[in-house]
């Protein structure tokens, strides 16, 4: 296997988004969990997302997580690396985005690397190193709140410069406007000056071209499902892309009972989860008990045990900002996400045991917990959902399951739904 596109992802949501990008795009994509086993049989594929939990844990073993995976991409022929992060930049001063993209660079032995959390499709465009969501800045968006990496800085420059050891700079939307050249010539410029990794602007799909042909040029680069789109179409334009069928095509129907979860606190999430309170039975869990112990995992357990078989469930822990800020309080944000993420999991895990061979997961970090749990080692891609989120067949371990891993604010109100038509 000679990979043309090798991608590490910093969750596991971020990695189907983006493997359903570049799958759009005419890529035959798999979904690895972690970096694959010498033993798992990967089909003839021009790109692998190796999906990794690393963008929330400690700066030094997203570095390790990457590294390992980047030296397998490049094992198996990948000329390019794409580390995607999120589309609203999650991250904190302390990394991961900084730490990584510095190893990552240096590893590839590039004075420079171009990074565009862009993704036109679901709103995210930067423009003069600001990030905005839909209409407003980041740090007006609901992602202001988030549980784990507040977003409270709109300036990328500055966000990325408190995270990298190097100086950063910027590529500005009139520079990508002229052109792959010109956009070049500003990266050369940047890194005779001893710039080492430049926010480039990008509100159109057009301007994502643009980047990803240059980004082509190089060892790595830095962005979220924009860059995946550009950099697939400039992979085309250069006859790298051999035109073969989708690899989940004609794959038989998986069926089964089907349960949701629910452990994403995000604006869009909390509304889906109310949509979904008229079509199916929802549990809302007491964050307070899950974090206590076994007995409201059990309660959740018996909750879905008595309509498993009738018709798909909801089973969430999510809540408001106010109930999260009080909650990590009391507990400590770390202990409280993270206990929470294994109750998830460990009711997720039971429900497989009762049957549920369809599962929808909110929330990245929830879905790493979940699949990681469930020792799901890769996915093949089928139908969209949502921009972002596609149906995901499990490979490798068993009989097939299907997914759907949600990040917080994709999906349209009735996300719940639209992904269980799916799911056949
Ligand atoms: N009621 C709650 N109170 C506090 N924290 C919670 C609660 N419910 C869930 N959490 C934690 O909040 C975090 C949510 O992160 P997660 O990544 O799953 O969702 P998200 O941030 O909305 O999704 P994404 O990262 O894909 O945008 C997890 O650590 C989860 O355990
Ligand atoms: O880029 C995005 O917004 C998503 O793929 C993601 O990473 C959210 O966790």
């Amino acid at each position: 296997m000679t990979l043309q596109l090798g991608c590490i992802a910093d969750d596991y949501t971020g990695a189907s988004d983006l493997a359903n990008t570049l799958t759009r795009q005419g890529l035959r994509t798999v979904q690895s969990i972690g970096v694959p086993a010498d033993d798992l049989a990967l089909p003839e594929v021009d790109a692998v997302v190796v999906s990794l939990k690393s963008r929330s844990i400690a700066a030094s073993t997203a570095v390790e997580k990457s590294r390992a995976a980047a030296q397998w991409l490049r094992g198996r022929g990948a000329k390019h690396l794409l580390f995607k992060i999120c589309s609203t930049f999650d991250s904190t001063d302390a990394g991961n985005i900084g730490p990584v993209l510095d190893v990552l660079r240096d590893d590839a032995g590039e004075a420079i690397v171009l990074v565009t959390p862009a993704f036109p499709e679901t709103g995210r465009s930067v423009y003069q190193g600001h990030l905005f969501v839909g209409c407003v800045p980041l740090h007006e968006s609901p992602l202001k709140d988030h549980p784990l990496n507040p977003m409270r800085d709109s300036n990328l420059v500055r966000v990325l410069g408190r995270q990298s050891r190097h100086k950063i700079g910027l590529i500005d939307l009139a520079t990508v406007a002229r052109g792959a050249d010109a956009v070049q010539a500003r990266l050369d410029e940047l890194a005779a000056c001893g710039v080492s990794a430049a926010i480039a602007d990008a509100v159109f799909e057009r301007d994502l071209e643009t980047l990803g042909a240059v980004a082509l040029r190089h060892g790595v680069s830095v962005g979220a499902s924009g860059l995946g789109l550009g950099l697939a179409r400039a992979l085309r334009a250069n006859g790298g892309i051999a035109a073969r069928a989708a690899l989940s095509e004609a794959e038989p129907a998986v069926g089964g009972a089907a349960a949701c979860l629910a452990g994403s606190c995000s604006q869009a999430t909390l509304n889906q989860i109310a949509c979904a309170e008229a079509v199916m039975p929802v549990l809302r869990l007491d964050p307070e008990q899950l974090i206590a112990g076994g007995a409201e995992v059990q309660r959740a357990l018996a909750f879905a045990r008595e309509r498993i078989g009738q018709g798909p469930l909801l089973i969430a822990s999510s809540t408001t900002p106010d109930q999260v800020a009080a909650l990590q309080a009391r507990h400590g944000r770390d202990l409280a996400g993270h206990a929470i993420e294994q109750a998830m999991a460990e009711i997720a895990a039971a429900l497989v045991d009762a049957g549920v061979r369809r599962l929808v997961i909110a929330g990245g970090e929830t879905s790493g917990a979940v699949v990681d749990r469930l020792g799901l080692p890769g996915f093949l891609i089928g139908a969209e959902i949502a921009a972002g989120v596609p149906v995901l067949r499990s490979v490798g371990a068993g009989a097939p399951m299907l997914l759907a891993l949600k990040s917080g604010n994709f999906g349209g109100p009735e996300f719940f739904t639209d992904a269980l038509r799916l799911m056949r």
